[in-house]
Order: C-alpha cells, then sequence, then structure tokens
C-alpha cells in the first residue's frame, strides 16, 4: 500500500467524545491509528492474499489486532461509524466476493498466545494460533488429541465456529470451552454444552459474517483438553500418517477451501459428485478437482465469481440427478451475482 506522505495530508477525527484518531489520506488508501493501541486500519486492503482460494476483492477496511485492548477498540470504531463486521481468520473456508467486502473487516491472526498446562492436559490458546502447527507442537510433545488437525489451514477460532474436524473426531470432541468476545462488548466463557455443536457447525456461526451495525461473537481464545505422556515418537508417526493420507486422498497443490458442501447422509458429497460427472468440469479458473471432487480448486486467475458459479452448477447437477440439496460448509461473503 502506499501512503502518500508528499501532499502531507494528515489529518485527524473525532470518532467519539473521548477518542481521538489520525488517519493519513493518499489517492488509494487510507490508515487510520485507532489511539491508546498499536492498531492500524487501512482501507482498501486486498482480500485475496488472506484466503486460501486466493480470491476476491478488497475489505473497505481492515484491521488485525494484536491484543484485546485492540480488537475491543476495533469494535468500538466499527460501532461508532456504523461499520458491519466481518471476523476472519484463516481465511482457509471462505469465499470471498470479487466485490470485496464493506465495512470492517477484523482478522484473528496476530491474536497469539498459547499454554500447554502438564498438571492438566489442558492446551489454552488465542484465536489466531494456526490448528497445524498446533497439532505439531503437541505431537512433539507426547501429547496425543490433535493427531487429526494436521493439514486443517485455519485459525483456533474459525476451528471452534466451524468444529473443524476429520478422520472421525472434531473440535467439539475436546473442546473444554471457548472465550467468547459478545456483540455488546463483553467476554464470556462458553462450555462446549453451551456452544452446541452438531457436524460442522456450531451457535457460533452466523448466517451472515457482515452484519449490520456491530458484530457477531468473536471466539477470542479456546481450550482443549488433550493427553499428555506419550512417546513423541508414537505421535509424531500418526500425524504424519494423517497428514500422509490428507496429501493422497485431497487436492493440496492447488489453492481450495477444503470441502466445499457437507456430506449429506448416508452420502458422501464427493461421491455424488463424482457419480454426477462432474470431476474436472471447469468454469474459467475453478475447477472440480480430479483427486477429490468435494474440493474446487483455484487452476490459476480463477474468479470468485467462477467459483461461486461452478458451486450452483455443482447443485444444480447434483440435484437433478439424485433429488438432493448439497449444503455448503464454505461462507460465501459479500455480493454474488445468482446465475440467472
Ligand atoms: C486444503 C484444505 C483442507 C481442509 N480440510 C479440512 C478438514 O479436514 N476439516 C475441516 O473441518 N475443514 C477443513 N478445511 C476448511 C477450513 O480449514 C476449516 O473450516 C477451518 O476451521 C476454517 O478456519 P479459518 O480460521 O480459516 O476460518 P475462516 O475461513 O477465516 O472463517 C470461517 C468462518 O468462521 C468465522 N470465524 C473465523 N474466526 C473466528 C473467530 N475468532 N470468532 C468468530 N468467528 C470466526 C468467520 O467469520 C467465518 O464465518 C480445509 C481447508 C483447506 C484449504
Ligand atoms: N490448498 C490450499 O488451499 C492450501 C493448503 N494448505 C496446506 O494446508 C496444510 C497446512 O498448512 P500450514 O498452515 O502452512 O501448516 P503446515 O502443516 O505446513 O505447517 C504448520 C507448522 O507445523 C510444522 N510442521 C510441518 N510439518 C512438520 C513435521 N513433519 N514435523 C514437525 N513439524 C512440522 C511447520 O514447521 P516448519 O515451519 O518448520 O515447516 C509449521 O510451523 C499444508 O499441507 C499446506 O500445504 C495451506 C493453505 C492453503
Ligand atoms: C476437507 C474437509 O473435511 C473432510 C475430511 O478431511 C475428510 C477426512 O476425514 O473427511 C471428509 O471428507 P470426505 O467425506 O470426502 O472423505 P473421503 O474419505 O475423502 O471420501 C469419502 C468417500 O467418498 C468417496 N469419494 C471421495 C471423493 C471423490 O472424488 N469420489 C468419491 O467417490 C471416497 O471414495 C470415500 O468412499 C471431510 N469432509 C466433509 C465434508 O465432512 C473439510 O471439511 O473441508
Amino acid at each position: 500500500m502506499k501512503i502518500s506522505q508528499a501532499d502531507g495530508n494528515v489529518c485527524t477525527i473525532i470518532a467519539s467524545n473521548t477518542q481521538k484518531q489520525k488517519t493519513e489520506d493518499s489517492s488509494d488508501s487510507k490508515i487510520i491509528y485507532l489511539k491508546g493501541t498499536d492498531c492500524i486500519i487501512k482501507s482498501q486492503a486486498s482480500l485475496s492474499a488472506f484466503t486460501s482460494y486466493r480470491v476476491g476483492g478488497s475489505a473497505e477496511w481492515y484491521v488485525a489486532p494484536r491484543n484485546l485492548e485492540a480488537l475491543q477498540a476495533s469494535i468500538e470504531y466499527a460501532k461508532e461509524h456504523e461499520l458491519p463486521v466481518t471476523i476472519l481468520g484463516g481465511g482457509s473456508n471462505l469465499l470471498v466476493s470479487d466485490r470485496g467486502l464493506p465495512g470492517l473487516v477484523i482478522s484473528t491472526r496476530h491474536l497469539r498466545h498459547s499454554y500447554f498446562d502438564p498438571q492438566t492436559g489442558q492446551l489454552t490458546v488465542a484465536a489466531g494460533e494456526s490448528i497445524p502447527t498446533l497439532a505439531w507442537e503437541a505431537a512433539k510433545l507426547g501429547w496425543e488429541g490433535l493427531e487429526w488437525a494436521v493439514g486443517i489451514p485455519g485459525t483456533v477460532g474459525g476451528a471452534v465456529v466451524m468444529n473443524a474436524g476429520a478422520h472421525n473426531s472434531c473440535i467439539a470432541d475436546m473442546l473444554v470451552s471457548a472465550q467468547v468476545l459478545s456483540p455488546d462488548g463483553t467476554l464470556e466463557t462458553l462450555t462446549r454444552a453451551q456452544i452446541g455443536y452438531s457436524y460442522r457447525s456450531s451457535s457460533l456461526q452466523s448466517n451472515q459474517s457482515s452484519t449490520e451495525c456491530g458484530c457477531q461473537p468473536i471466539v477470542t481464545q479456546a481450550t482443549f483438553q488433550l493427553q499428555p505422556g506419550t512417546d513423541p515418537a508414537l505421535v509424531l508417526a500418526a500425524t504424519k500418517q494423517h497428514k500422509q493420507h490428507r496429501l493422497t486422498t485431497q487436492p493440496y497443490n492447488f489453492p481450495s477451501c477444503g470441502s466445499v458442501f457437507r456430506n449429506p447422509t448416508p452420502y458422501t458429497a464427493g461421491w455424488l459428485i463424482e457419480q454426477t460427472g462432474l470431476k474436472g468440469y471447469q468454469i474459467g479458473g475453478a475447477q472440480v478437482a480430479l483427486l477429490h471432487a468435494n474440493f474446487i480448486v483455484n487452476r490459476g486467475g480463477a474468479k470468485a465469481s467462477d467459483i461461486f458459479s461452478l458451486i450452483h452448477h455443482i447443485q444444480q447437477q447434483v440435484k437433478e440427478r439424485w433429488s438432493i440439496c448439497l449444503q455448503p460448509e464454505v461462507k460465501m461473503i459479500g455480493e454474488f451475482q445468482a446465475a440467472g
């Protein structure tokens, strides 16, 4: 991002009676420093680099707070300016519109800390920590419980909200509690039972990612119950096996969001899509993966609209052939134009 220093266009705006923010303008971007924090809010920040599909337009405003205070200040800023808020974790389950997102996108990727408590076997981690990194760290310590999670390239927050899972395990199996920042600004600790989990679903998932003037509950931290005390070599071996299985059954060589659709019991989406003859089917740069039909991969230069159109094409074809409506697991956010 270019910031024009030459025109010296630095101004101060009053966001509330008590808080001042400084802004620097340039022709194509603007930066706002939130007073009392090390937080910078940028305008027109491209989101494609922050999503695993590598597509999508820009956030009207973007911030990546490094601590709870900065997160709260960001939310206050959004409220004061009546900006809708979208929460971005690792962006590995998101399809962001080519037109970008209005309002403030809050990335949790800089909310970092982790503590493995050997007394309790509990792992307490901030929302922005990487799930696969934690899985490898736990394995190296000889702690069992997260072997299945390698290869899921998301954050703790995203995994808690999505109830990420693989190989017959999921986050709900090991979550003790999650710390959540509510839209009214209060912090509360929710137990697994309070979160209400089911397959790839939780009560923390909002219907819309961008909510009007305010935001969805934000997971700031989670505690998982693991089992310490195993020979690290054994846990590492199991973890490597899971990763290897993924590499042979799922396409990791092109950008994707993992499974596009939830599995409709008693079928699997991949099987249904393959049996419908759609493997390899392509719209623009978006393709039904050859290795796994429930993955759509960006073969290069795909637009979000290509992926969106392909999702709809798959749904239509599978409905026609099997009378089954595939439900997307991927969260589509921003404006999309349904095909006629
Ligand atoms: C190659 C590949 C393999 C994958 N394999 C699997 C798999 O095996 N199993 C599986 O379950 N998933 C898998 N996924 C999908 C994805 O990684 C998971 O859904 C993951 O949990 C998403 O986490 P994230 O941090 O990237 O969330 P994002 O994609 O950033 O966000 C997902 C949703 O959660 C919300 N959100 C994110 N963080 C927070 C927070 N802190 N507070 C509140 N809301 C939040 C967002 O607003 C959004 O609605 C895969 C993806 C890829 C690319
Ligand atoms: N198709 C897609 O759209 C995308 C796929 N991916 C894939 O998702 C997976 C997860 O990605 P990513 O989040 O980068 O996590 P990785 O699993 O690649 O790495 C996470 C951490 O774990 C460590 N680690 C990795 N392998 C081992 C090992 N064998 N032994 C010990 N430590 C290890 C890494 O250390 P070190 O840094 O030392 O290697 C790193 O710190 C990867 O397979 C990646 O290729 C990721 C993003 C998008
Ligand atoms: C990747 C994700 O999660 C994955 C998770 O990694 C894996 C491993 O546990 O199991 C689920 O996939 P999946 O049900 O497709 O698992 P797989 O073992 O690959 O396939 C299931 C069955 O479908 C068949 N299959 C799969 C792909 C395909 O193109 N054709 C096909 O016929 C397989 O032969 C197998 O009999 C999760 N997907 C869902 C929607 O539940 C994700 O959620 O993003």
